[in-house]
């Protein structure tokens, strides 16, 4: 039996595109990130700390401001009471599908976000935008929607510290996996083999193997795990599916 939460170090000389200029440590490991959207969103708190208490690695919250996606959840100040009710430990991967990204940088960070990741197609500068989230003391997520291109993504690669393939188009939960969106996976796995790489929508038992195998490492599920009536399994499966595939790629090398 596999120990959860495998770590292994890749050494891949010639693969990554800019090595000198990575921000990327040289190890990557399997991280399961609930969705709280899913959950009674009037007990995000007691949510937030059964999925901390079932395994998790990290929290995903989706702030959603009904423009950038047809949909509003929540914004800072719910963070900042999740923050007191979670305490200070748990690592909030905020996944901002909103317009104008930059203005919630400073709030969220004094609200106690770990992670800013901000849609490439809300921004004309992400580069000012990754500098800014770094300056606030946040790691950086860039995510992109089904529609773009990870060639796309790929000039920033080397500046953040995680990429999101959405793999469903961004506003709800509960949708069905796009499949398809597994080639931008093995692509940037392969040309950046040591960057954190997420995947979020219709994520669960069922799909996992496929995110997986592609390489993604980060993984969010939100309707398949909260649903469940035992999450903690539901967890440990997930993990289990990433650190396997990550142990073969490992041992193919
Ligand atoms: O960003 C999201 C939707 O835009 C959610 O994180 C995502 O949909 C997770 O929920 P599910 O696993 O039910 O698809
Ligand atoms: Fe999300």
């Amino acid at each position: 039996m596999l120990r959860l939460g495998i770590l292994i170090r890749v050494s891949l000389p010639g693969l990554h595109a800019n090595p000198t200029n990575s921000r990327h440590s040289m190890a990557y490991s399997a991280k399961i990130g609930p969705s709280i959207l899913s959950s009674d969103l009037s007990c995000l708190g007691s949510e937030c700390v059964r999925m901390m208490e079932c395994g998790a690695d990290y929290l995903h919250l989706d702030v959603m401001d009904g423009h950038f996606v047809p949909n509003i959840t929540f914004g800072h100040p719910m963070v900042e009471c999740l923050r007191k009710t979670v305490g200070q430990d748990p690592f909030f991967d905020m996944h901002m599908m909103v317009s104008r990204p930059e203005q919630w940088v400073k709030p969220m960070a004094a609200a106690g976000a770990s992670q800013y990741t901000f849609h490439l197609e809300a921004t004309t500068n992400p580069g000012n935008l990754i500098k800014e989230i770094r300056e606030s003391g946040m790691k950086v997520g860039l995510a992109i929607k089904p529609g773009t291109t990870v060639e796309e993504l790929a000039p920033w690669a080397n500046q953040i510290d995680m990429a999101l393939v959405m793999t469903v188009e961004p506003g709800f939960g509960g949708q069905k996996f796009m499949e398809d969106m597994m080639p931008k996976v093995s692509w940037l796995r392969s040309q950046f083999p040591s960057l954190d790489i997420e995947v979020d929508g219709g994520v669960g038992p069922d799909t996992i193997h496929k995110c997986a195998e592609a390489g993604a490492n980060m993984i969010v599920s939100g309707s398949a795990l909260i649903a469940s009536d035992d999450p903690r399994s539901v967890i440990a499966l997930l993990r289990t599916a990433v650190a396997e595939a990550i142990q073969k790629r490992s041992l193919d090398r």
